[in-house]
């Protein structure tokens, strides 16, 4: 898998080609998608972030293609550019006419639709060369293209999801949980994290999913670290160990994180273990439509800071889930969002101390009309 469309690879399969005639938007995403761009003062929008391709299009290798979507006038429409690899998928999956090419055919295809029109780019996901390659394609050949820098257009989008976005969320948590139910028996002194990892995603292949991520299996001391991908050590008796991690299922990911306790931990350990979950059960709790992300997460690092705790929290609540496993909104102190139903989002908090261990319990949660549905069903211990 390549993210890099200029790098030079295989000739398409037939040299460059249109699989069908240019496609027409319509339908709710298309007309959210116009308002949107109409929002942001944008005629056309190129999208290069991997989930918007996928969101927009259906066509599920987004990290090698990219979208011109022209909002209005008599170029609207959409086409998705890819390459010769993918002209079978493109045409089984994209709801948009795909044009078979690399850049810079692919730019010079787009110039004609982008003459004269504002045109948004994703400054969060294009490089610097391909930026340059816009620039030269649309602006200094003759298309006289205004290019405009976005951020964020297609991530308000999908920060509610519709009930088909949670049902693929639903069954990745599900197929997490059984994962955990499966594997948490065999979380015992003398196994290493890199086993209990792998025996984690062979569950969750073996029910057709994916791992969303690298799982962390942090044990010991190394559960100061928020993020310790599991590694060769040997779980030893009477620690904590934070194992966090989630199934993919057509693109949706879950996520999920259990500490478990190996023999009898420290009074230490039990303690920050206890005050970890009071402050992810409140925040919990307090989800529901209308509540402020950075509340929240205030909410929660003040629990930890009554318990001394607070310069322990070293990242934020949450975030959302969904297309990718982190997007919006961003459950931290810093954020504007506030919660609306079909959100979905995790409440994490953490305590991490360098040379002692640490703690994370995280939740998987729906925001419904009347609050909240925790979507993880794994127990949480109580230490
Ligand atoms: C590499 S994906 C990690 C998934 C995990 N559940 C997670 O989101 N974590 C683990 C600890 C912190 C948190 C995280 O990375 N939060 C981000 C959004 C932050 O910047 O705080």
């Amino acid at each position: 898998m390549s993210t890099d469309q200029s790098t030079p690879g295989p000739e398409p399969l037939s040299g460059n080609r249109l699989l069908s005639e240019n496609g027409p938007l319509s339908g709710t995403r298309d007309a959210q998608l116009q308002q949107a761009m109409a929002r942001a003062g944008l005629d056309a929008l190129w999208v290069s972030r991997p989930e918007n391709v996928r969101y927009l299009s259906g066509f599920t290798s987004g990290d090698d293609a990219k979208l011109l979507v022209v909002a209005a006038g008599a170029q609207a429409g959409a086409t998705l550019y890819t390459d010769g690899r993918y002209t079978v998928q493109a045409g089984e999956e994209s709801r948009y006419p795909a044009f078979i090419a690399r850049p810079p055919a692919t730019l010079e295809h787009a110039a004609p639709s982008v003459q004269g029109l504002r045109v948004g780019f994703e400054a969060d996901h294009l490089t610097v060369s391909e930026l340059e390659g816009l620039r030269a394609h649309w602006q200094a050949n003759g298309s006289q293209a205004t290019l405009v820098s976005t951020q964020g257009v297609i991530e308000a989008l999908r920060l509610v999801k519709t009930e088909e976005e949670v049902a693929q969320i639903r069954e990745a948590q599900a197929i997490a949980d059984a994962a955990f139910a499966a594997v948490r028996p065999g979380i015992v002194a003398g196994v290493r994290e890199d086993q209990v990892a792998a025996q984690l995603e062979a569950f969750m292949r073996g029910r057709g999913a994916g791992s969303a991520f690298d799982i962390t299996v942090a044990s010991g001391p190394r559960g100061a670290m928020p993020h310790g991908t599991a590694s060769g050590r040997i779980i030893g008796n009477d620690e904590l160990v934070t194992i966090d991690f989630g199934a993919k299922v057509n693109g949706y990911h879950s996520d999920m994180t259990r500490t478990v306790a190996v023999g009898n931990p420290s009074e230490e350990l039990r303690r920050l273990y206890r005050a970890v979950l009071e402050a992810e059960e409140a925040a919990v709790q307090a989800i529901r439509p209308g509540a402020k992300c950075s509340d929240l997460d205030k909410l929660s690092r003040d629990i930890l800071v009554s318990h001394g705790l607070g310069e322990y929290f070293a990242h934020s609540l949450g975030h959302g889930v969904g297309l990718a496993i982190h997007e919006g909104p961003g459950l931290r102190g810093s954020s504007p969002e506030v919660l609306e139903a079909g959100m979905v989002v995790t409440a994490e908090p953490g305590v991490y101390l360098p040379g002692v261990g640490g703690v994370r319990i995280e939740d998987l949660i729906l925001v419904t009309e009347s609050g909240h549905e925790v979507l993880s069903s794994s127990p949480k211990e109580r230490l």
